[in-house]
């Protein structure tokens, strides 16, 4: 298959570059519908529920210290310091269902008091030390998409909040030829620094579902994993130099690919989450464009066996670019509902899980690796369902967060967590967070609908990624609260990390600490101290 036979809908390369506009996701001019299989499947009432309008939400007044926000004018210009209600908004809190919930009920408690636009790294020093020096909170801000609690800081004992948007550092600083690499401003979005490689020929290859909102720097922050991880690694493993801007100055990593010059600091500040200061350029490994794929569908009895056939590929090889499973109710959703939550073709085998493989690259390279994943899953009892599945699973990827609006307006909670562990105990873990939700919700007499599916895999392990959707009740916030902490308690019973690509943020603080234990809990403040003295980066995020 020719890649750039796509039409503009499907392929990455061609998606726009949304500014978000919360609550709802996405670029407004292609709104989700929800579709009447959805709809008759999660038993939607009909009810509108669509809360209260964003420019209805009652903000408090800025609070920021006269003297602060002169100096932020003084440094920045009039222009890039702004606090009109719909800026404030639209930086308040990320895309959780729970953030879009309180935004919709009206709660605008989170919101900055002020958000700034800085346009070089020197204006971001500056910002940190103007706020250091009045003690006002920082939220670093790339796309605004996190999903826990990154953006929403604990403003206690601080004299305002301050929320960076680094939309202005949005260039393609460098590309080195020779070494592979490329060195990207951490504002630029996912898309847009997508586009800006194409067009010299390389590829990021990092396509998060999250895709046209999130950016370089969020990407950093929070080591996000994009849905060809199989191929191209996580965020973070492509990362080979940041440049970071701390209220004490600026460190610069990434002297060398590898270097055995001490512990490798460069993993300090992946996954930081704006608590150490903010990520202003970031150098990355690229691709020569692929000029080949091909996406197919398989078919497996059962997610055990589908598993087995993963981990065949992960531990043993070849692996394609892109290798995901389903279990089988989520199977079952998608083949009911191919413009839904991952969406699929509803031909071939019914009952059982549907895997998806893609393979990109070089013609003749793809042809070879893909005769060797066929071997492998073959071996493994999968069957083979041809592309049609796995070109509509690629067609349809980013589509499914446009659902989530209309199935909250329609009374239908839905909600997504995701875990990662080793692959002896991926077995029990999914057993266990699945009772974990289904008991709770059941518990509080809305019945869930739970999915899962596997899409980041390793040697050692893989990540499970669950989705939750039931009737929601008079009180959503506190329904799904109450099913997240069950879910929290089963991963870490199991032994699992609380997160594989989401981040920690707020909402997986109390969990993280508990995995990471009180002494290396003190050494990652102690680094904070160090960098932030006056601990205004993000306060209650992360530590
Ligand atoms: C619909 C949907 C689908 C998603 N799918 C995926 C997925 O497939 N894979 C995945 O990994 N994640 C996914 N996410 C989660 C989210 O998109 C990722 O965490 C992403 O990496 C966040 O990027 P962002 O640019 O939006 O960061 P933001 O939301 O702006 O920030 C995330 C955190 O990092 C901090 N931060 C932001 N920029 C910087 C910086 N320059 N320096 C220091 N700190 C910074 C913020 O303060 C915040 O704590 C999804 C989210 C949604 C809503």
């Amino acid at each position: 298959m020719n890649i750039h036979a796509d039409s503009p809908r499907t392929d990455e390369t061609a998606l726009p570059v949304v500014h978000l506009r919360r609550p709802r996701w996405g670029d407004p001019a292609t709104p989700g519908e929800l579709p009447a299989a959805a709809a008759a499947l999660v038993g939607a009432d009909g009810t509108e529920r669509r809360g209260v309008a964003p420019d209805d939400v009652v903000l408090a007044e800025p609070q920021l210290p006269v003297d602060a926000r002169s100096a932020l004018v003084e440094a920045l210009g009039e222009h890039h310091v702004i606090d009109d209600h719909r800026s404030r908004i639209d930086h308040t809190r990320g895309y959780s269902t729970p953030d879009i919930l309180a935004l919709r009920s009206g709660d605008g408690t989170d919101a900055p008091d002020v958000v700034v636009t800085p346009g070089s790294h020197d204006d971001v020093l500056r910002v940190l030390e103007i706020c250091a020096e009045h003690r006002v909170a920082v939220v670093p801000f790339t796309g605004g998409t996190s999903v826990v609690g990154g953006l929403a800081p604990d403003r206690t004992g601080f004299a305002g909040v301050v929320t960076v948007d680094l939309a202005r550092l949005d260039e393609l600083v460098d590309i080195d030829e020779i070494s592979r690499t490329a060195t990207l401003q951490a504002g630029l979005r996912g898309v847009r620094a997508e586009e800006l490689l194409r067009a010299k020929g390389y590829t990021l290859g990092h396509f998060p579902q999250s895709y046209a909102g999130a950016g370089i720097g969020g990407y950093a922050a929070t080591r996000s994993a994009g849905q060809s991880s199989a191929g191209y690694g996580r965020f973070d493993d492509m990362v080979e130099g940041m440049v970071l801007a701390t209220p004490r100055g600026t460190i610069a990593l990434g002297a060398a690919p590898k270097s055995a010059a001490g512990p490798d600091l460069r993993h300090l500040v992946l996954g930081s989450e704006g608590v150490l200061g903010i990520i202003t350029e970031v150098t990355v490994r690229v691709h020569p464009v692929p000029d080949h794929r091909v996406f197919e569908g398989w078919h497996f009895d059962d997610f055990d066996a589908g598993a087995a056939a993963l981990r065949a590929l992960a531990q043993d090889g070849p692996m394609p670019t892109v290798l995901r499973l389903s279990d089988e109710m989520e199977t079952a959703i998608n083949l009911a509902d191919p413009d839904g939550a991952g969406g699929t073709d509803a031909a071939g085998p019914t009952g059982g899980c549907l895997a998806v493989i893609g393979v990109e690259g070089a013609h003749d390279e793809v042809e070879a690796r893909h005769a060797a994943v066929t071997a492998v899953l073959e071996r493994a009892g999968g069957v083979s369902m041809g592309e049609g599945p796995g070109e509509s699973w690629r067609t349809g990827r980013f589509r499914a967060p446009y659902l989530r609006d209309p199935l909250l307006d329609a009374g239908v909670l839905v909600e997504t967590l995701e875990t990662v562990t080793y692959w002896s105990r991926l077995a029990d873990l999914k057993v266990l967070v699945t009772a974990a939700l289904t008991d709770t919700l059941t518990a509080a007499g809305t019945a869930p609908l739970v999915m899962c599916h596997i899409s980041h895999v390793y040697p050692a392990g893989a990540s499970l990624y669950f989705t939750v959707v039931c009737p929601q009740t008079d009180d959503p916030i506190a329904q799904w609260a109450a099913a997240k902490t069950a879910a929290n308690d089963a991963i870490r019973a199991a032994g699992a990390s609380i997160t594989h690509h989401h981040a920690v943020g707020r909402d997986h603080r109390a969990t993280y600490h508990a995995e990471i234990g009180d002494l290396a809990l003190d050494a990652l403040r102690a680094v904070k101290v160090a960098l932030d003295p006056a601990g205004v980066c993000n306060p209650g995020i992360l530590i």
